[in-house]
């Protein structure tokens, strides 16, 4: 049994302007020790699918239309509160983008982080608690712990605020932790360091890892495994290795095509053409078609099946010109992340 199950997943979101089909069908397994990095546009569904795991999507206007979730063999869905609550940070942490929204200005790093460690303890005494918190910023390379406690978060740095709720995450001991894109808003170095934090951990405690991301080369530095999502969908799931070295799906390639190549600082990075779909109305057939430069008839009328491709057994794409070999001739680019 995986520890997180994924199968078929659909969620909408209701709207004035009518539903918006945000996820459309996500299949998913994530096996205990994995690092599997999701990557894909902005808006294609990535901070939804995160949400959709500790069920944090607000309903209304969330709506689950089908499929299941399920962690550790427990059926997600069908959790009552009480059930979630012990689930939200003691199986699963989640990290998000932007530490200054989920940071209290007005507590002390140390009164968070009581109040969370006693959401997990209700028993701990003052001096346990004290002790666990500097532990646990310890733990995320924080300096000065003890004194770091009586700060309040507007005398901390953007990538130590990122620290202390990595901090959090890791309260309750979870076995899986989910990072929302948690280096985004913080600046080139500091994200190198957060990520470099975010591997150690993983190495260190064992846990599961899923990481969010807009960027490959962000996803790449961490993730043996990559999932690409389009509009809802996933379209490709691959070792890193051959998502970056063979890369399937014509949407993977574009995305692929569009990193700055460092070794060629006069070469303009190619764009994919047109943008992601209105969710409302989204295209029939393949989400990608009326973007791809490989789009046949049946793109417009059959929804691809995530079905093996490439050498690799583990190795997933959606796609009817890789399905048909209609994919195979069409040049690989050669941007690779560093
Ligand atoms: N609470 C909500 N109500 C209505 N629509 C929502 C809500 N949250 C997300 N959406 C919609 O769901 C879609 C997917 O959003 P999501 O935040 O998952 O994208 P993303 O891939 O994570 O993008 P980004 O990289 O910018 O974070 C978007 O069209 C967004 O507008």
């Amino acid at each position: 049994m995986s520890l997180l199950e994924i199968e078929d997943y659909r969620l909408a979101f209701d709207g004035f302007e009518g539903r918006a089909h945000v996820l459309d069908g996500i299949s998913l397994s994530v096996e205990a020790g994995e690092a599997v990095g999701v990557v894909g546009e902005t808006g294609c569904g990535k901070s939804v699918l995160a949400r959709s795991i500790l069920r944090l999507n607000p309903a209304p206007p969330a709506r689950v239309t089908g499929g299941a979730i399920r962690y550790d063999g427990a059926d997600i869905l069908a959790m009552d509160k009480a059930a979630l609550r012990r689930m939200r940070g003691s199986d699963i942490g989640m990290v998000f983008q932007d530490p200054v929204t989920y940071l209290n200005p007005v507590f002390t790093i140390g009164q968070q982080m009581a109040e969370v460690l006693r959401a997990h303890d209700r028993r701990l005494s003052r001096a346990a608690i004290r002790a666990r918190s500097v532990a646990l910023l310890e733990s995320v390379r924080l300096p000065e712990a003890g004194a770091l406690l009586g700060r309040y978060p507007h005398e901390l740095s953007g990538g130590m605020r990122q620290r202390v709720l990595i901090a959090e995450a890791l309260a309750g001991n979870p076995r899986l932790l989910i990072a929302d894109e948690p280096t985004t808003a913080l600046d080139v170095t500091i994200q190198r360091q957060v990520l470099a934090l975010i591997a150690d951990l993983v190495r260190r405690m064992g846990l599961t890892l899923i990481l969010i991301s807009h960027d490959l080369g962000v996803i790449g530095a961490i993730c043996r495994r990559i999932v690409v999502m389009y509009a809802g969908n996933i379209v490709e799931d691959a070792p890193a290795e051959a998502l970056f070295g063979r890369p399937l799906h014509p949407y993977t390639r574009g995305l692929l095509a569009a990193i700055p190549d460092l070794k060629r600082p006069d070469h303009l990075p190619a764009s994919i053409p047109g943008s992601i779909p209105n969710l409302r109305q989204p295209p029939p057939g393949c989400r990608f078609h009326p973007r791809c430069p490989l789009a046949m008839p049946v793109c417009a009328k059959v929804k691809p099946v995530l079905a093996p491709a490439g050498d690799e057994a583990s190795h997933r794409v959606a796609c009817h010109a890789v399905a048909t070999g209609t994919a195979l001739g069409a040049a690989v680019p050669s941007a690779v992340p560093a």
